[in-house]
């Protein structure tokens, strides 16, 4: 992204963005609520056009390129998309379905190298057991697995994951955070950027960090350079303690 605004109306979402990631790089984007963290994702996504400056995904500049030939080539997950599933659908086509750029079960019959990815990617994110339940009743830590299993199922070549622990207890978070960090972790992996308010949620093995405060960058670069006390209270515009367990952040309220 380079020079990118985004405005609304009289509101400003984003302004002045400028920021590069790379294919090996794993991103967290933190903020407080309404920073803008949700429309940068959707830029990258390209599920949104700047106002001012440009933005290329993966080659391709938006509004120069067809968004449809891109985005099977990013793999997305949000609450947004997640309360777009039909609820009946059952988990495995929710997963297979991407492959064919739709919600929900589209063919009577799909590929076997479509299914078997799919329940791979179930059982990667711990999920492989609710492959036949309707998508309506699974917990929301569990949606979360499904719609993150879905994302990976186009080999996607950036995975944006917008707040993919929100709403998890405790176990069902340390678990998701285990998963996105074994994933970091592989050199086959996609780019990733990972939307979150808490540092508690950042998955070891994500290397950079974008700080961002109303629509501003507060700081980015490497995670352990960017993530400091006098950013992270910046950030939130409180004076905030930052720990650092093993290679994990916690963060409370001098
Ligand atoms: N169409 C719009 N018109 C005016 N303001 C908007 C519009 N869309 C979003 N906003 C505002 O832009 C700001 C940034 O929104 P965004 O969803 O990107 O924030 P966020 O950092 O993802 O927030 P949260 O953490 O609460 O999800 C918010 O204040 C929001 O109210």
């Amino acid at each position: 992204m380079d020079g990118v605004g985004v405005r609304r109306g009289d509101a400003t979402l984003l302004s002045d963005v400028n920021w590069d990631v790379e294919l090996d790089e794993r991103w967290v984007v933190l903020g407080p609520n309404g920073a803008g963290k949700t429309t940068l994702l959707k830029l990258a996504g390209t599920e949104m056009y700047p106002s001012d400056g440009t933005v290329d995904v993966l080659g391709e500049r938006l509004g120069k390129t067809n968004v449809f030939d891109l985005r099977p080539r990013i793999g997305l997950t949000s609450a947004a998309f997640t309360a777009r599933v039909p609820g009946d659908e059952l988990v495995r086509d929710v997963v297979v379905s991407a492959g064919y750029s739709v919600v929900g079960r589209w063919r009577e019959e799909y590929d076997d190298l479509d299914t078997d990815r799919a329940a791979e990617l179930l059982d990667l994110l711990g999920v492989a057991h609710l492959a036949d339940r309707p998508f309506g009743t699974l917990s929301e830590g569990e949606r979360k697995r499904v719609t993150i299993a879905r994302a990976l199922m186009t080999d996607p070549e950036l995975l944006l994951l917008d707040e993919p622990a929100a709403g998890l207890d405790l176990g069902g978070r340390e678990d998701l955070v285990a998963r996105l960090s074994s994933l970091a972790m592989d050199p086959d992996a996609p780019a990733s950027v990972l939307v979150t308010h808490h540092v508690e949620e950042i998955p070891p093995g994500y290397t950079h960090g974008l700080l961002l405060r109303e629509g501003s960058i507060v700081a980015q670069g490497l995670l352990d350079d960017v993530l400091t006390e006098d950013n992270l209270s910046k950030t939130f515009d409180q004076d905030l303690e930052l720990q650092r367990s093993g290679d994990r952040y916690f963060a409370r309220r001098w």
